[in-house]
């Protein structure tokens, strides 16, 4: 069998990693202040593989022999728990999918070719059959990216990029490297810091996302204010199409028409198979250090976020938490036993008449030489003063740095305790972010009440912009089980609204798929999605690439 790893079938991550909130004396107290949840020390409930029933394959012994003849039998599998873990992404409602066994449509087949020419011969045999490909990274897209649509009559096709894994080459006179789609962000960093490179791509997902992902999404990751979108990293690539191979070759800027480049950007597996990307990669910095900031209220520390945009400073990471954010990451924080900083600066910003429930945490991440980070840091400092805020040194930057890939766990913890949570997120210009995050709190707010139970919303910038920045958003509440969807989409719906109600786009960097295409015309206009739609007509004719995702039938 294929040696490629794969996330929990149910959840984030790995077996045996969990959240858990020992020694967190802060955590239970707030879950029931937010969300009403009373955390009693129990394990919650989880769902077994045997509980769930599965629609069984429809692939026929010839077509199965067919693909088993290209990239080996042991690497064509028709197995219940890896068509299951290829069905959906990891948005929460995914995951709630799964555990209500709402699966009326799974992959008939996992197919993991070894190279590109594998992946050639199994689109020529899939597009011959009327066969459709779904290509798959590391399946934690949370945009509905993957499932087939639920009355696919013809087989379906996981083709799962994990094989294609390697650093194929890096042109060091050019700080461009050529990497395989499959692989997966620790393995690539791996590869490139052993030769002192890196790429600067860090979302949140980064353990378990592949490069191809990235790219078929449109990703950003936590650095990208310093080394840019993967839009901007990605400079050539390689896809499968059925009659051959797109190859755009990577040079830094090229004036050769509407840019094919950005239309495999995003294309979420509708154009043909990614099989290689060239990425820009730079030097390891000679200081990496993300820095904490404290602000007295959200407006300050948008306005500080901005003025840092327009500054000689280039941060790789311009974040800052609004007050309730900001509490959940007090409240997540360890207990400490004899003296505790925490403690010593609260009572200092009280005394200097701080309202300490409207603190807004915030992290800038430095980069470069000692000099150039020296500098940069003098600018920010001084930005954050005008601005009302205060450094508080590199320690909380340091705790943020180390359990940055933890979060996601959280969400499974709540979820066996009967919470759903997820996130949204936009980007706007700057005149429009204070009133976009109002906005959203109210459209939250009301679809709380309108769903008749009590819900959190919290929210970050992130991810700054000459002309405007992301916001992101993360929603719980307590879910009434069988109307746990239908809740959570009286709470989506209102929040996707209330971002093109208000100037912002309905996704920064997680893509469309199923779940942001109802917005689409609202943000790219009919004669936007008009033209897309187009593209993916004369593309695949047939319907033949992941149909039904970014536009849907
Ligand atoms: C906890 C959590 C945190 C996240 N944080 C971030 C974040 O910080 N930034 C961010 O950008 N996203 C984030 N995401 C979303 C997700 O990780 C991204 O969308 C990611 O880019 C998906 O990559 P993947 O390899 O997992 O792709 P998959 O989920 O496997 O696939 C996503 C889409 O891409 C297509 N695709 C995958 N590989 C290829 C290929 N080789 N050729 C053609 N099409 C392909 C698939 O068909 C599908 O349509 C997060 C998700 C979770 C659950």
């Amino acid at each position: 069998m294929a040696n490629v790893k794969h996330m929990k079938w149910w959840g984030w991550g790995v077996e045996g990693i969990a959240f858990t909130y020992d020694n967190k004396p802060a955590f239970a107290p707030f879950v029931k202040k937010a969300v009403g949840l009373e955390l009693d020390g129990s394990a919650g409930s989880s769902v077994s593989f045997s509980d769930l029933t599965l629609p069984s394959s429809t692939i026929d012994q010839a077509f199965l022999a067919e693909l088993g003849a290209i990239v080996g039998t042991d690497n064509a599998i028709v197995d219940d728990e890896l068509r299951l873990v290829h069905t959906y992404g990891k948005s929460i409602r995914d995951l709630l999918r799964i555990r209500a066994s709402d699966l009326p449509r799974m992959p008939d087949v996992v197919v993991y070719p070894a190279d590109e020419a594998e992946v050639s011969a199994v689109v020529s045999a899939a597009v011959a059959a009327n066969a459709v490909i779904i290509p798959f990274g590391g399946g934690s897209n949370i945009s509905g990216s993957l499932e087939p649509h639920p009355g696919e009559a013809r087989v379906v096709i996981s083709l799962d990029l994990g094989r294609l894994n390697k650093v194929v080459s890096i042109d060091e006179g050019s700080g461009l490297a050529r990497i395989q789609a499959g692989a997966q962000g620790p393995f690539i960093e791996e590869q490139l810091g052993a030769r002192g490179w890196t790429m600067g791509h860090f979302p949140d997902s980064f353990t378990h996302s592949t490069l191809g992902g990235w790219v078929a999404t449109r990703s950003s990751g936590m650095q990208s204010d310093k080394y840019g979108d993967i839009a901007d990293i990605a400079r050539g690539l390689r896809m499968v199409r059925p009659a051959g191979i797109v190859d755009i070759r990577p040079v830094p800027s090229a004036s050769t028409g509407p840019s094919v480049r950005e239309m495999i950007l995003g294309s979420e597996g509708r154009l043909g198979v990614i099989t290689e990307v060239t990425v820009q990669v730079h030097r390891t910095p000679e200081v990496r250090e993300i820095n904490g900031y404290l602000f007295p209220n959200w407006e300050a520390g948008i306005a500080a976020m901005h003025e840092i945009s327009e500054s000689d400073a280039r941060p790789t990471v311009t974040r800052v938490s609004d007050a309730r954010e900001s509490g959940f990451s007090f409240a997540t924080g360890k207990a400490k036993t004899g003296f505790d900083p925490q403690k010593v600066l609260m009572a200092y910003l009280k005394r200097r008449g701080w309202d300490l429930e409207g603190i807004n945490l915030s992290f800038i991440g430095f980069e470069g030489s000692k000099s150039h980070v020296a500098y940069e840091k003098k600018i920010v400092a001084r930005i954050v003063k005008k601005h009302g805020g205060l450094g508080v040194g590199k320690g909380p930057g340091v705790l943020y740095d180390q359990k940055k890939f933890d979060t996601p766990y959280l969400r499974d913890f709540l979820l066996d305790r009967g919470a759903a949570a997820d996130v949204s997120e936009t980007a706007a210009p700057w005149s429009r972010l204070n009133e976009i995050h109002d906005a959203v709190y109210a459209a939250a707010n009301e679809a709380y009440e309108q769903i008749g139970t009590p819900g959190w919303i919290m929210s970050h910038l992130s991810h700054s912009y000459h002309s405007g920045a992301c916001l992101y958003f993360t929603f719980a509440f307590v879910h009434g089980g069988d109307t746990a969807i239908a809740q959570y989409d009286v709470v989506k719906r209102a929040i996707q609204q209330a971002f093109v109600d208000h100037g912002g786009t309905i996704s920064h960097h997680h893509g469309v798929g199923r779940e942001h295409a109802p917005w689409l015309e609202q943000d790219i206009s009919t004669e936007g999605v008009a033209l897309m739609s187009g593209l993916f007509t004369a593309a695949d004719p047939k319907k033949n690439f992941n149909p039904d995702k970014v536009i849907t039938y």
